[in-house]
């Protein structure tokens, strides 16, 4: 009999295929004292080969497949095996203890996770505890010789039920068998759930029941709707049917939507905006010529510096500013400086222990402070710029004293760099990130020394709500339709166009269609959202007559109190369906 569960739409798309239950196998082991020490850790030692050499091969695929910046998971994994502190606590309680190598293993592993786990309002060292029982799970398979699913192996077409998917699991789906997966738990900002969407796969997540239920029904066909989150268990002939015709309906949207590809973004009244995507390395440039993406809006250079063990080369930084502006080919890139603190560590970059490090010491504070590590990536940028159309900008700037220093420091590497005779380019625009309120406030100001505006919406509701923007439990504060968000908003747009400067969005709100009739009515320039909402935001755009959506945004931060009004409001106005 058709049950149906209602979950997290995580990632688009619907589909109906055979259930395939990923089981994890039995890793209970008996716990054994009196060990032969050299033994159990020569044990352990070759199952951290082994691991790793599984999880390079994991990585490769993943690389190939959904791309570089998400099988970075796989190279923090990498980094567990060989991190001392981990690696050395299991091999002292080998000794300590004379315990074997499977139980000294779990031990260490969950007193991290618990460690890791009691920090429970940092994000960050939450998805450690996810990675450290994600890489535990592996080592603990080779040292008992069992396999662990491999869902590489999948030849033929199938929606995956998992009571959870690990990173490493997600990564080896092949999106030709594999036509959607659903889960237990996770929620739509999961490791997994992210995964799919770069792989296009659609996912339902947080069903609750999805698993046991598959299970008791036994060898049935699954429908499962990314779009809505609602999955079918053995459906009838009637519901197949329905969600076919919804799949088909969705494919048939996304052609019409790639045949946008090509064209500049005009709405329906005849103006041109510029919809650009968000970039963290060279290697995701390809999604964004694939997606028809207008500039670059946002390179996030900090992978650079995460994806290495010092800090990157002067020569390493130019070569990969150089490859992405060469491959834009002439249309404008917009480089973020570094902005690590926060949530973004450096393990070679120690910085002091910090109560509130989202208040704290990163990005442009850092930059103005360790200057030698500012003025090596200006420089790469400043030979960069030869190359292509370069927009550099500051991340967290809070004073134009601030935007004041880091402009001198870019011109005086600029001048040096010049009169050395390197080619470079002479109309680099310098601007900045508004993503503290303080900057939003007081954007008239600011706009008279900078080229240019980028708001960042993650921050700058995070710091105008004072909620955490990784914190589940003040997620609901998470209101990018805010009027009080949208006013600063309009101060920033309205400020920029009064210097004739231009001004665009570079956090994830540039992607909702809701936030975009509106910013569309406040006139804000550019868009820059991720690669694989480019074409849906242009098929939006062209629908819309600007000087309708002038009214709406009036209306939206002088009549509306809150949030959900804003969201009735632009219904009221567009049809978004
Ligand atoms: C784009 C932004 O920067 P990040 O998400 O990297 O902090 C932002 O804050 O909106
Ligand atoms: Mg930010």
């Amino acid at each position: 009999m058709a049950e149906h569960l209602k979950g997290i739409a995580a990632s688009d798309g619907v589909a109906v295929a055979k259930a395939y239950l990923l089981v994890q196998p039995d890793l209970s082991f008996n716990k054994k004292t009196g060990a032969d020490v050299e033994k159990e850790k020569s044990r352990l030692d070759e199952a951290l080969t082994k691991s790793q050499d599984e999880l390079e091969k994991i990585k490769a695929h993943a690389e190939e497949s959904i791309g570089v910046e998400e099988a970075q998971v796989f190279e923090a994994h990498i980094m567990i095996l060989g991190d001392p502190d981990f690696i050395g606590a299991i091999k002292q309680e080998i000794e300590d203890k004379k315990e074997n190598a499977e139980a000294a293993l779990s031990d260490i592993s969950n007193n991290f996770i618990a460690t890791f786990e009691a920090m429970q309002d940092n994000d960050y060292m939450k998805e450690r505890a996810a990675d450290i029982r994600d890489v535990t799970k592996r080592v603990m398979s080779h040292l008992l010789g069992v396999t662990l699913p491999n869902p590489s192996l999948i030849n033929e077409e199938v929606v995956i039920l998992a009571k959870d998917l690990a990173p490493s699991d997600t990564a080896q789906l092949n999106r030709k068998y594999v036509k959607a997966f659903v889960t237990d738990v996770g929620g739509r900002t999961a490791h997994s759930a992210i995964m799919a969407r770069s792989l296009e796969i659609p996912a339902v997540v947080g069903t609750d029941r999805a698993t046991s239920l598959a299970q008791s029904a036994g060898d049935v066909k699954i429908a499962v709707n990314g779009v809505t989150g609602d999955v079918i268990i053995d459906p009838t002939a009637a519901e197949i049917a329905q969600f076919e015709k919804a799949g088909k309906d969705f494919i048939q949207q996304k052609e019409e939507w790639a045949k946008l590809k090509d064209e500049s973004t005009i709405t329906a009244d005849g103006k041109h905006f510029t919809l650009a995507a968000n970039i963290g390395t060279p290697k995701d440039l390809q999604g964004v010529l694939a997606n028809g993406a207008e500039a670059i809006g946002l390179y996030r250079t900090e992978f650079l510096y995460m994806d290495s063990s010092e800090l990157p080369t002067e020569d390493a930084q130019f070569e990969a500013y150089r490859e992405v502006l060469e491959g834009m080919n002439g249309k404008q890139v917009v480089v973020r400086t570094m902005d690590i603190g926060g949530d973004k560590h450096l393990p070679y970059l120690p910085l002091p222990e910090e109560e509130n490090p989202f208040l704290g010491y990163r990005a442009i504070r850092i930059s103005l402070d360790r200057q030698e590590i500012f003025r090596t990536q200006l420089r790469a940028l400043i030979r960069a710029s030869y190359y292509g159309k370069l927009g550099i900008m500051f991340p967290m700037i809070a004073t134009v004293n601030e935007f004041k220093k880091a402009k001198a420091i870019f011109q005086e590497e600029f001048d040096q760099l010049k009169a050395s005779g390197t080619p470079v380019s002479d109309d680099i625009e310098v601007g900045m990130m508004v993503e503290i309120p303080a900057s939003a406030v007081l954007a008239d100001k600011f706009a008279k020394v900078a080229d240019f505006f980028s708001i960042g919406t993650n921050d700058l509701i995070q710091y105008t709500m004072a909620a955490d923007r990784g914190n589940d439990r003040v997620s609901y504060l998470y209101q990018p339709y805010n009027p009080a968000i949208l006013r600063l908003v309009k101060n920033v747009i309205d400020s920029a166009h009064k210097e004739g400067k231009w001004v665009g969005m570079c956090g994830e709100a540039a992607g909702d269609p809701i936030m975009d009739c509106i910013l569309l009515g406040m006139g804000l320039d550019e868009y820059s959202m991720s690669a694989t909402s480019v074409l849906k935001i242009r098929s939006l755009m062209k629908r819309i007559d600007t000087s309708k959506v002038v009214e709406l945004a009036e209306k939206a931060i002088t009549e509306s109190v809150t949030n959900e009004d804003n969201i009735q409001l632009v219904k009221k106005y567009i049809d978004l369906d």
